[in-house]
């Protein structure tokens, strides 16, 4: 299983090229099912999940040609299978994303309930409830949701007990092909539930209010294929970002979306970084210090993103000063703490919240992945440690980081990959 080594080079330094948005690329892969013609998915990030998904398309009957160039081509006119199996399904919680679209638009899905994970339960029954709204049958038996409806779905108001990312998706997508009116009330405002409104829109949709907590969706009766370029990752770029401020760095983040990540540049910001922005770039510089803690509070977008949290956590170690990291997204999403306190971080969990007394002297350790963005985090510490940090599991890293040792070198850092 392969490992990466990290190694104290100094500040990081220098331009990074940010890639497409995982979390925007995996729900428009699945809306793809929907065209009646060939679809090309432009700025794909090299990554597992897309892998997961391009396989899953493929185990449906769609023909899907190799990812080149971030451009991936897919046929779905010869899709003829309704399932996407556990074996499939337990790699990619995202890939509950195809039952709306399948059900939409062949009338029939099998899908593996994806079970819990590393960050918590994560369940379901926001998709499942919004689905049965909308006039499907839907039963869970024998670990699959089995859904079906007959002739096509109908328009219906739903309002979300949560706010959730992908059910907001799934539901969308569903909708894009009913009969009428669906109006999601408490709906995501993720940059990536935009992003995929644009998409479906581009192929025909009419979907209205993206962006906003309620989205309205004027069902139609076909999309067509269309060429659409993923947006740029937000986290891949805050990830850089805390990087370079947690080893007092100055960089250039190039092919970015610097509108989507208000909060985490505003929290970067208060640590005493100094951020410029342009339209598509964004820099940031530390000037050698050592940046300031700040306290942090995970919510749903506009506010700062639970996928950033465990890359804060690393930079108030090192801070000046004492903080405090609140999760309320995820009931357990702190399994990077044990392992920062393995490499000498001084870090109190009182429930959901870490109390952080930063300014720690870390050293390196052999520490254990246990989730994408807590991966994340012990990089980070790794860069900043002295000795050897040696990060095991990287297959969660590489679910959601194209290239990070390449990246990490144009920076000037030492990341090896050893197996
Ligand atoms: C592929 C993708 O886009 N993943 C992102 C998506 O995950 P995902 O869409 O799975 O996360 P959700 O927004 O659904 O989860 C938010 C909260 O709602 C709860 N919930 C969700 C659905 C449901 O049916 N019932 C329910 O109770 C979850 O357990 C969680 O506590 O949004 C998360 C929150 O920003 C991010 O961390 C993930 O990176
Ligand atoms: C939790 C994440 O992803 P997923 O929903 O795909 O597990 C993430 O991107 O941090």
């Amino acid at each position: 299983m392969d490992k990466l080594q990290i190694r104290a080079a100094g500040p990081l330094t220098g331009d990074v090229t940010i890639s497409g948005a995982k979390n925007a690329a995996l729900p428009i892969l699945m809306a793809t099912v929907l065209a009646d013609d060939e679809m090309r998915i432009g700025n794909v990030p090299a990554l597992r999940d897309v892998n997961t998904s391009c396989q899953l398309l493929r185990q449906l009957g769609a023909e899907v040609s190799e990812l080149k160039q971030g451009v991936v081509a897919i046929r779905p006119q010869s899709i003829d299978q309704y399932v996407a199996p556990y074996d499939l399904v337990k790699t990619m919680r995202a890939s509950i994303m195809i039952l709306g679209p399948l059900l939409a638009k062949f009338g029939r899905a099998d899908v593996s309930l994806p079970g819990g994970c590393a960050i918590g339960a994560r369940p379901v029954n926001l998709h499942i409830h919004g689905l049965q709204q909308m006039g499907a049958d839907v039963v869970v038996e024998e670990g699959y949701i089995k859904a079906r409806v007959d002739g096509r779905l109908k328009g219906a108001t739903i309002l979300m007990d949560m706010v959730s990312v992908t059910g907001t998706e799934n539901l969308m997508m569903a909708a894009a092909l009913a009969d009428g009116v669906t109006v999601i009330e408490n709906a995501a405002r993720e940059p990536e539930v935009v992003d995929l409104a644009n998409c479906l829109n581009a192929m025909g949709a009419d979907v209205r209010g993206a962006g906003s907590d309620t989205l309205e969706i004027h069902g139609v009766e076909r999309l067509s294929g269309i060429h659409y370029d993923v947006m740029p990752d937000r986290i891949e770029t805050g990830t850089y970002l805390v990087a370079a401020a947690a080893t007092r760095g100055r960089i250039v983040c190039r092919r970015a979306a610097p509108e989507t990540m208000d909060a985490v540049l505003l929290k970067l910001e208060e640590a005493g970084a100094v951020i410029e922005r342009g339209e598509d770039w964004i820099s940031l510089d530390m000037q050698g210090k050592q940046p300031k803690a700040v306290d942090v509070k995970t919510a749903p977008h506009p506010a700062f993103p639970t996928d950033m949290q465990a890359q804060f956590c690393a930079l108030n170690v090192v801070a000046e000063g004492v903080s405090r990291v609140t999760e309320t997204i995820f009931e357990n999403r702190f399994m990077h703490i044990p392992e920062l306190q393995r490499m000498g971080a001084s870090v109190d969990l009182e429930g959901n919240t870490a109390m952080i007394k930063g300014g720690a002297r870390l050293t390196g350790a052999q520490v254990m992945a246990t989730d994408l963005r807590a991966s994340a985090c012990l990089v980070i510490a790794g860069l900043v440690a002295e000795g050897t940090t040696t990060v095991d599991r990287i297959y969660h890293l590489d679910r959601g980081y194209e290239q990070i040792e390449a990246k990490m070198a144009g920076l000037g850092a030492d990341v090896t990959r050893v197996s």
